[in-house]
């Protein structure tokens, strides 16, 4: 058993599909959120840094792992991607796509490999005052897989405010609809990447989803995103 085997996975996975998102709970303790987020300032164990305003992305940065990926990332990876591969195949199945997603990451990863998305895709964000991060999806080429995950690392309130967590849903023909995700220490955010299905009353249609961050008022604020494909 992992802490990954001790989340509600009946509650989350009815929370996505009936959302697109769904709260993981507690799932790093304090010492290791400190500990993840301390790694920031270092230049091992990263492949690259981006700063978001040189973009046109937000403001703030962040910064890729290279492997090997430290600890809590790589021991959280491949057991996320089991719980969540399930859920995967089943919104594929109900959107009518071909695409079915193998039990196991490494065997997903090989598929990533062979079509030419071979860097590693987790990351470190880091925001200050007045940083945020604009709505966005992170797709890295054709092989996505349609779930990933952020973790919020600082506290809220006393060590940062404002940064909350926003996921959009578009619906086809319709405005967008946001919802604020009010994570905790430690907690994280399981969250459609791209598409979803709706049960509508006429069958099944995709709604759309982006996410990203609001400005940061006060403090900083770091997380981890783990994102299941990678990248080319
Ligand atoms: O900082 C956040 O909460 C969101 C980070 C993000 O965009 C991601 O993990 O993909
Ligand atoms: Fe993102």
């Amino acid at each position: 058993m992992t802490v990954v085997d001790d989340l509600d996975w009946t509650r989350i996975g009815a929370e996505l599909d009936a959302g697109g998102h769904a709260m993981t709970g507690p799932l790093l303790d304090a010492g290791t959120c400190a500990a993840l987020a301390g790694l920031y300032g270092r230049d091992t164990p990263f492949r690259s840094r981006v700063v978001m305003e040189r973009h046109g992305f937000g403001k703030g940065e962040y910064k890729y792992f290279t492997h090997p990926l430290p600890d809590p990332v790589a021991a959280l990876r491949a057991p996320l991607y089991r719980r969540l591969a399930p859920i995967a195949n089943r919104w594929a199945e109900a959107m009518g796509l071909d695409t079915r997603y193998p039990a196991e990451h490494a065997e997903f990863l090989e598929r990533c490999h062979a079509a030419g998305q071979t860097r590693p895709t987790p990351l470190l964000l880091k925001y200050g005052p007045g940083d945020y991060n604009c709505l966005h999806q992170d797709l890295y080429g054709e092989t996505v897989f349609p779930l990933q995950i952020a973790i919020l690392l600082s506290e809220p309130g006393s060590g940062f405010t404002g940064g909350e967590f926003v996921l959009t849903e578009q619906r086809p023909r319709m405005q967008s609809r946001a919802t604020v995700v009010p994570l905790g220490l430690g907690e994280g955010v399981i969250f459609a990447v791209d598409q979803r299905p709706v049960q509508g009353s006429r069958g099944p249609y995709r709604v759309r989803h982006r996410h990203g961050v609001s400005p940061v008022r006060s403090g900083e604020r770091h997380t981890l995103g783990i994102i299941f494909h990678d990248a080319a």
